[in-house]
C-alpha cells in the first residue's frame, strides 16, 4: 500500500474504502501532478479525476478540473498556475463585535487581563527608559531582550504571536531583540501531559492511550498555540506527530484581542489628534483574523492538503500527510518526518545535504507559491522546515497560509520590473491601480520620493540587492505618503523577510534577490499573460528599438533557473517581433541587415541577393536550421559555434544590431535545456508567418536596389556617396 502521500487520499476528509482501491490501482502515476517528470496522457486523466473529486468535496472551486490541461510537449510545460487554492477558512471566525458584546459584561476577566499584560510590560519599559537615561541601553540590550522574551512567553498565545510578528520587523527593533524574540517560535514551557491527553480525549472521543502510544514521554516541541508529541498509531504502527492545542487557547486569545483592541482605540484617538491617519484597530483586527485561522487545526489540515496537492509533486519538496480522521479543531495528526533543521550544520553534513542548495530550493519554491499559484506558506522560518535524510525540503506548520489573486501576482512581478527599470512613474501608477494609493492622490510627489529613496541601488547590479534594504527604503516612502497595504502584500513582505533571515542564517553570503531575479526573468520571458508581455516589452524595447544589453542580461539570468524553457522564451520574443508593436523593430532590423549586406563583397552580395530573392525570411531561416542544430552539438571552444561565422559573415561587416543579435543567439544557445530540435516548430512558424515573409521580401527588394546602384556606380566609375 502506498496510500500515504497520495494527494487524493490527502484531500479526503474521510477515506471511503472504494476510493482507496481506486487510488491503489492507479498507483505509480501519483507523483505526476505539478509538472514532474513522467507526464503522460493517463496521468492527465487521472489528475482531472482527482480534481473533480476535490471539486465535489468543495476543496477547490468548481470548474478547476476543466481548466487543468497538460499541453503537448515536454512535461515541464504543465501548468498548475490556473488552479485556485484559497486559504481554508476556520469554522469559527474572528468577530470583534461579537467578542465585544460578550466580553464587556465580564469586566473581571478583562480587567484582570489588563493587569496581567500591562504590569510586566510597563515595568520592563521603565527599566529600558532608565537604561537610556543612564546611558547604559546598549550595554544592557541583550539582557533586556532576554527579559522581554521571558515576559512575552508568559503572556499567552496572542501576545506571543504579536512578539513573533515583531521578530521579523528589523525596521522596528534592534538585532538583539530580533534574535531573542525569534526564539519565541520554538521554545516555550510545555503544559502537562495530563491536560494534553484530556484535550485529545475530548476532541477524538477516545482516550489518548487507545489511539496513540508515545515514543517520547515529553512533547518534542512546545509552541505558542500547541505542543507536539511523537507517537505511533496503535492501529497501524505508523509514526505520527500529534499536535495538541493549549487548553482554553481560544478563550484566552479572544480576551487578549479585546484588551488590545481597546488600547488600539485609545491609540487611534491620540493619533487622530496628531493628525496621523493610521488605524491601529484595523491592524489588531487583521491580526485577530490570522490568529483565529491558526488556532483552528481543521483549517490547518485543509491547508496542508491543498499545499501537498499543489507543491507535493515538485521535485525535492516533501509535505507530511495529514491523518484527517485523527484531526479536529484542537488536535492535528500528521505523518512523522525525520529530518534536520536547515540551521543544524552537523546533521545536514550527516545527510550530505548542501545548505546553499536547500536555501535556493526554498526560495524557488516560495516564489512559485507566491507568484504562480498564489497559495503560499507565509511563515517559512527555521522551525517550520526540515531537510529529510533523502535531502528533500520538508514544509511543516500550515497555520499561516496566505493567498494572492492572479492580477495581484502579475502586479508584484510588474513592480519588480519597474523597480529594476527605475521606472517610478509606472511603479506609482501600478501602486494606484493595485489600490495601495487612493485614486485621487497626486502621484508626482511620490514618484520624486521614490526616485530619491532608491537612487543607484537598483541599477544594473540587481544581484547585489538586499531585500531588507529595498523594503526599508520603499517602507520610508510608504510611511510618508497615504499608502495602505493589503494583507496579502504584508504577508509577502513578511514571508520574504523571514526567508532572507533564514537564508542568511544558513549561508551568510546568500542573497535572496540574487536567487529570485532569475525566476522573475524566466517568468517574463515565458509567460504569455498580457500583463507580463507588456512588462517585457517595456523592459527590452524603447520606442521600438531593442535594448540589447537588457535582453541579453535577461536571457542570461533566466537561463540559470531550473525550469526555464528557452524555446518558450524564443517563441515569445518571436511573437513580439511579428506583432503590430514589433513593426518598428522589424523595420530597424531589416534596414540594418540591408546595410550589412551592402557592405559585403559583390560575390557574396549576389549570392545573398539570389537567395533573398527566391526565399522568404522564414524559408531562409529554415535553410539555416542545420546551423541551429549544430549550435546545440557544440564543436567550438565554448561549445557553441558561431552561426554568423558559419554563414561567412565577417565581424567587421556586421552592424551593432547584428553583433548584439549574435550575442543574444549565443546566450540562447548556451541556456540550460536548449534543444535545437525544439526550434523546428518555430522555424515552421516563421515560414508560414506572412509578416516574416514580408520582412524577407522587404530586405530582398532593398538589397537589390542597393546592389543595382552599386553596379551602376562601379560601371560608370561614379564615386561612393558620402
Ligand atoms: N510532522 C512532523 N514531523 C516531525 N516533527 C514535527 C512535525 N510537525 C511538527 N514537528 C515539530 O514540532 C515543532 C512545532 O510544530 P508546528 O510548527 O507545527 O507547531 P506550531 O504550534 O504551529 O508552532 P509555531 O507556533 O512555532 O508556528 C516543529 O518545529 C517541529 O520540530
Amino acid at each position: 500500500f502506498r496510500l500515504a502521500g497520495d494527494p487524493v487520499m490527502n484531500m479526503m476528509p474521510t477515506r471511503p474504502r472504494g476510493l482507496s482501491l481506486a487510488a491503489l490501482s492507479l498507483e505509480g502515476d501519483v507523483s505526476t501532478f505539478g509538472g514532474s517528470e513522467q507526464d503522460i496522457p493517463a496521468s492527465t486523466r487521472l489528475q482531472k479525476a482527482r480534481l473533480r473529486l476535490a471539486e465535489a468535496q468543495g476543496i477547490i472551486p468548481a470548474g478547476s478540473s476543466e481548466r487543468y490541461q497538460t499541453p503537448g510537449g515536454p512535461p515541464r510545460t504543465t501548468k498548475v498556475r490556473d488552479l485556485t487554492f484559497k486559504v481554508a477558512e476556520p469554522e469559527v471566525q474572528y468577530d470583534p463585535d461579537e467578542a465585544e458584546a460578550r466580553l464587556w459584561r465580564q469586566p473581571l476577566r478583562w480587567l484582570r487581563r489588563n493587569v496581567d499584560l500591562f504590569v510586566p510590560l510597563t515595568a520592563f519599559l521603565l527599566r529600558v527608559i532608565s537604561d537610556i537615561a543612564t546611558d547604559q541601553e546598549e550595554q544592557h540590550r541583550r539582557k533586556r531582550a532576554q527579559e522581554l522574551l521571558e515576559i512575552i512567553s508568559k503572556l499567552g498565545p496572542a501576545v506571543i504571536k504579536a512578539g513573533q510578528a515583531l521578530s521579523s520587523r528589523p525596521d522596528l527593533l534592534p538585532t538583539e531583540y530580533l534574535e531573542e524574540l525569534q526564539k519565541l517560535q520554538d521554545r516555550l514551557p510545555p503544559f502537562p501531559n495530563e491536560q494534553a491527553f484530556q484535550v485529545v480525549e475530548a476532541e477524538l472521543g477516545v482516550p489518548f492511550d487507545q489511539v496513540f502510544e508515545l515514543l517520547e514521554e515529553n512533547p518534542i516541541a512546545a509552541a505558542s498555540i500547541g505542543q507536539v508529541y511523537k507517537a505511533t498509531l496503535r492501529s497501524t504502527g505508523e509514526t505520527v506527530a500529534v499536535k495538541v492545542q493549549r487548553p482554553r487557547c481560544e478563550e484566552i486569545i479572544s480576551v487578549d484581542l479585546y484588551v488590545l483592541r481597546w488600547y488600539a482605540g485609545l491609540i487611534n484617538r491620540i493619533l487622530g489628534m496628531l493628525q496621523r491617519d493610521i488605524d491601529v484597530i484595523a491592524v489588531i483586527d487583521d491580526f485577530g483574523e490570522l490568529i483565529y485561522r491558526e488556532i483552528d487545526y481543521t483549517a490547518e489540515a485543509a491547508n496542508a492538503q491543498r499545499f501537498v496537492e499543489l507543491y507535493g509533486g515538485l521535485p525535492d519538496i516533501f509535505v507530511p500527510r495529514v491523518y484527517t480522521e485523527l484531526s479536529t479543531r484542537k488536535v492535528l495528526t500528521l505523518e512523522w518526518v525525520d529530518g534536520a533543521r536547515l540551521v543544524d550544520q552537523r546533521q545536514l553534513e550527516a545527510y550530505r545535504a548542501d545548505p546553499t542548495k536547500l536555501v535556493d530550493r526554498l526560495v524557488q519554491c516560495s516564489l512559485r507559491q507566491m507568484l504562480e499559484n498564489g497559495f503560499f506558506h507565509a511563515d517559512p522560518h527555521a522551525g517550520n522546515l526540515l531537510c529529510t535524510p533523502e535531502g528533500q525540503l520538508c514544509y511543516l506548520d500550515f497555520g499561516m497560509m496566505s493567498y494572492v489573486e492572479s492580477n495581484q501576482r502579475y502586479g508584484i512581478i510588474e513592480a519588480v520590473i519597474h523597480l529594476v527599470n527605475r521606472d517610478f512613474t509606472s511603479l506609482a501608477s501600478l501602486y494606484q491601480r493595485m489600490g495601495f494609493i487612493p485614486g485621487d492622490v497626486d502621484t508626482q510627489p511620490i514618484i520624486v520620493a521614490l526616485e530619491a529613496a532608491l537612487p543607484e541601488v537598483l541599477n544594473a547590479s540587481v544581484g547585489e540587492l538586499n531585500f531588507k534594504n529595498v523594503i526599508n527604503k520603499l517602507g520610508d516612502v510608504m510611511y510618508k505618503f497615504p499608502f495602505s497595504l493589503p494583507p496579502y502584500y504584508i504577508a509577502i513582505i513578511r514571508c520574504l523577510g523571514v526567508l532572507e533571515g533564514l537564508a542568511l542564517q544558513v549561508d551568510p553570503n546568500s542573497r535572496i534577490i540574487n536567487d529570485a531575479y532569475p525566476y522573475i526573468a524566466s517568468r517574463l520571458l515565458t509567460d504569455s499573460s498580457p500583463e507580463l508581455q507588456a512588462a517585457l516589452h517595456k523592459l527590452i524595447f524603447k520606442a521600438g528599438r531593442p535594448r540589447w544589453e537588457r535582453l541579453e542580461q535577461l536571457l542570461e539570468v533566466a537561463g540559470s533557473t531550473s525550469d526555464y524553457d528557452v524555446t518558450l522564451a524564443m517563441d515569445q520574443l518571436l511573437d513580439y517581433t511579428l506583432s503590430e508593436q514589433g513593426t518598428e523593430f522589424r523595420r530597424i532590423f531589416a534596414a540594418e541587415l540591408v546595410d550589412a549586406v551592402d557592405q559585403l563583397g559583390a560575390d557574396t552580395t549576389s549570392y545573398v541577393l539570389k537567395n533573398w530573392r527566391s526565399l522568404s525570411l522564414g524559408q531562409a531561416t529554415a535553410a539555416l536550421s542545420p546551423t541551429l542544430v549544430a549550435l546545440s552539438t557544440g564543436t567550438e571552444e565554448d561549445g557553441v559555434p558561431d552561426p554568423f561565422e558559419l554563414a561567412g559573415l565577417p565581424d567587421e561587416d556586421m552592424t551593432p544590431t547584428m553583433l548584439a543579435a549574435r550575442r543574444v543567439a549565443r546566450t540562447l544557445a548556451l541556456s540550460r535545456g536548449f534543444d535545437a530540435e525544439r526550434l523546428l516548430p518555430l522555424v515552421r512558424r516563421l515560414v508560414q508567418e506572412p509578416k516574416a515573409q514580408d520582412l524577407g521580401l522587404g530586405i530582398a527588394a532593398d538589397t537589390s536596389e542597393r546592389i543595382v546602384s552599386r553596379l551602376i556606380r562601379t560601371i560608370f566609375q561614379v564615386p561612393e556617396p558620402v
